[in-house]
Order: structure tokens, then sequence, then C-alpha cells
């Protein structure tokens, strides 16, 4: 069996909202393992991104821990974390935050040059990439120059800049017609099938469901599985 890349165990998160807590969600146990794509669904307000950035390493749980490839966030510095996350994980949001005034190819070669890749290497991973995710003929148009799906896709070949272990996306459909959304899914499962990269989508599309390895709701607190 593949090995796990992403876990939690007992996993609580809360929030001080004035004088109360309030309970996101309790003792949540998750796995993700090399090669599978699973979803999040859950209606607006159950957690889901606080659950993301959580697993990501990105905000403290209240109880219990979260272990990227079997290291714990909470046992590294916050230098190490950031490396770790940098070496390990990919991120795909909605909102794609590409930089404007760079080409797709400048905008995929940016986490390797900030990696300490030189210019010539980073270009060389950066064209191959927007190659595999079919942009060979958009390596120097800006992201206003492209289309919507254009644009998930170069985030999608950012993303994927440092050969992650794993690929976090947030609504990585959310604001694409459905004809883009099948041609972001094919890539998705092409990429787990050649690569053996593990995917997390957050999502409120339902459709991506169907496709999934699993699927888990996100709803009274707990991470119930879809069936
Ligand atoms: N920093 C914070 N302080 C206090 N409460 C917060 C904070 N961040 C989120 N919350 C609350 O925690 C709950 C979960 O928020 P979260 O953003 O994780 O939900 P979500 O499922 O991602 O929602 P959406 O689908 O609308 O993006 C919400 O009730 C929200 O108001």
């Amino acid at each position: 069996m593949n090995s796990i890349v992403l876990s939690s165990h007992d996993l609580s998160k809360q929030y001080r909202d004035g004088k109360r807590d309030v309970q996101v969600f309790e003792k949540i146990d998750f796995e993700l393992r090399q090669g599978e794509a699973v979803a999040i669904v859950g209606s607006s307000g159950s957690g889901k991104t606080t659950l993301l950035n959580l697993l990501a390493g990105l905000d403290k749980a209240s109880q219990g821990s979260v272990e990227i490839d079997g290291i714990a966030w909470h046992s590294l510095s916050d230098s190490k974390r950031s490396k770790l996350r940098n070496e390990k994980l990919g991120f795909v949001y909605q909102f794609h935050h590409l930089l404007p005034e760079f080409s797709a190819l400048e905008n995929v070669m940016m986490p390797l040059l900030i990696a300490g890749d030189n210019t010539a290497k980073a270009k060389g991973i950066a064209t191959q990439l927007l190659t595999e995710v079919g942009l060979s003929s958009r390596l120097t148009h800006r992201p206003s120059q492209l289309s919507g799906g254009e644009r998930q896709r170069v985030a999608i070949a950012r993303a994927l800049a440092q050969n992650p272990a794993c690929v976090l996306m947030d609504e990585p459909t959310g604001n694409l017609d459905e004809t883009t959304s099948l041609e972001i899914q094919d890539l998705i499962l092409r990429l787990k099938r050649e690569k053996n990269m593990a995917f997390l989508v957050v999502t409120h599309d339902e459709k991506m469901l169907s496709w999934m390895d699993r699927a888990y709701r996100l709803s009274n607190r707990t991470l119930e599985k879809i069936e």
C-alpha cells in the first residue's frame, strides 16, 4: 500500500469569540496516501479552510496533531516548518494569486528561484511543467492574457514546481466553466497516476466527488465519510 503523506490525529480547533470559545471541529482523524485524491465538502462556515490551514501547518491546533511524511508540524521551529512546507506541499487556490506583471513561465519559475535554483535550471523545469499542463504555447503570456482555465493550469504548474508529495487545493474549479473544470479533472487524474502525487481538494463542487478516491463532509464538527 502507498505510504501516508499527510495525517491528523485527534485534531481539534476552537476560536475565542469575545468571551466564549467556538469549537470549529473536534477529534478529527484523517489520512492521505501517495497517489490518492480526496475531497472535503461542507457548507459555508463548516471549517474547511481552517482544516486545510491546520493540515498545511499554517495554523496551530487547539488539540491533537498533524503529521507530514511522519513529522509533526508542532515539533518544528517556524523556519523548519516553512522549509518542509515548501518541499512537501503545493498549493492551488481558487483565485490562483499569480503575479500579474510576470509571464506564465516566470510565475512558475518563482518558487524555484526562491528555493535557490539558478535561472537556467528554473527555466528548464518551469518550461517542462507548463508543457505537461498543455501550455507550451503560452509561456510568455501574462495572466491577463490567459483564460481562467489556463490561469488555473499555470497555478497547478507552479504548485508542482518543487515536486511536492501532496497538493492542497481550495476550490480549484470554483470559477471555471464545465469544460474547463473537466480539463482540470483530467490533469489531476494524470498527475496522480504518473507522479503518484496526493491531492486534497476542498470544494463546493459536488460533481468532483464522483472521480475522487474518497470524499468527506465536514459537518457537526466532525469529518464524515461520504459513501
Ligand atoms: N480567526 C478566526 N477567529 C474566530 N473565528 C474564526 C476565525 N476563522 C474562522 N472562524 C470561524 O470558524 C468557522 C469556520 O470557518 P472556515 O473559514 O474554516 O469555514 P469554511 O468552511 O472554509 O467556510 P467557506 O466555505 O465560507 O469558506 C466559521 O464560523 C468562522 O466564522
